[in-house]
């Protein structure tokens, strides 16, 4: 098993005319959930864009599975989660992921196994226009999980959802990667960083820290992730 199933080297993006990524770099170790926190706009999706080889204008090295990201092998290897629902409103949940999996060539029974791991049992013959918010995110995420993906990259997978279904994905997440997975889990809810193997904590375009959460107050001084967060930022100022 590779140690590492992404690196990032000195990863660098221009959208429009800006630069909005300044030479990032990071591992995501094999079977670790890792969080990607940071403000809305600091650059998290364009990163993630960058991973799973959906983004333009990037320079610098970005291997997945050991493969330069966007290779044509890692089709299947990889499950990705936007923040917009990726499922057809006019299909119930079953229809969605009966025409994900043809499409992937998963077996049938892989349909009911991620129906169950996203607890979607009750609604599978709901259309999904007629699910709430954080059940259609769920339905995206279980389109996500056909095929047992290698990496699963999921941006903000838990908005909207009350507490006890966030828990419950948060252990999902950690049993795919006892099973081997792989995870990056964007977020701006910071309470969620406590839930992780390992942080990546972004601001403008760079990154101000690659810590486990752990290490990560011990180093700030503080028992809160906002409070050390926004230590890193005044260190960082103070620093220039
Ligand atoms: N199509 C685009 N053209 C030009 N600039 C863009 C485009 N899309 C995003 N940007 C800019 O790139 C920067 C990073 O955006 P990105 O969507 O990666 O941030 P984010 O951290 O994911 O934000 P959020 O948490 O709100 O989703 C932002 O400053 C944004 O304005």
């Amino acid at each position: 098993m590779m140690k590492n199933a992404v690196e990032c080297r000195d990863v660098t993006v221009v959208r429009g005319e800006r630069e909005v990524l300044h030479g990032v770099g990071f591992d995501l170790a094999t079977g670790s959930v890792t969080g990607l926190l940071g403000p809305s706009g600091c650059g998290k999706t364009t990163l993630i864009r960058a991973i799973v080889g959906l983004q333009a204008k990037v320079t610098g090295d970005v291997r997945v599975l050991g493969l330069p990201a966007g290779a044509p092998k890692l089709r299947g290897r990889i499950g990705y989660v936007t923040q917009e629902p990726s499922v057809y409103g006019d299909l119930t949940v079953t229809e969605n992921l009966r025409f994900f999996a043809a499409v992937l060539g998963a077996g049938s029974a892989e349909v009911g196994r991620v129906i169950d791991a996203v607890d979607l049992g009750s609604h599978a013959d709901v259309r999904v226009d007629r699910l709430s918010g954080g059940q259609k995110s769920r339905a995206s995420l279980a389109a996500a999980l056909l095929g047992d993906p290698d990496l699963l990259v999921l941006d903000e997978p838990t908005v909207g959802l009350d507490p006890v279904l966030r828990r419950d994905l948060w252990q999902l997440f950690h049993r795919l990667a006892g099973d081997g997975a792989t995870l990056l889990v964007s977020s701006h809810v910071m309470d969620e960083a406590s839930r992780c193997d390992r942080l990546l904590l972004m601001r403008d375009g760079e990154l101000l820290a690659d810590d486990t959460p752990a290490d990560l107050l011990a180093a700030a001084g503080t028992a809160d992730i906002e409070q050390a967060f926004l230590t890193l930022i005044d260190r960082k100022a103070g620093a220039r």
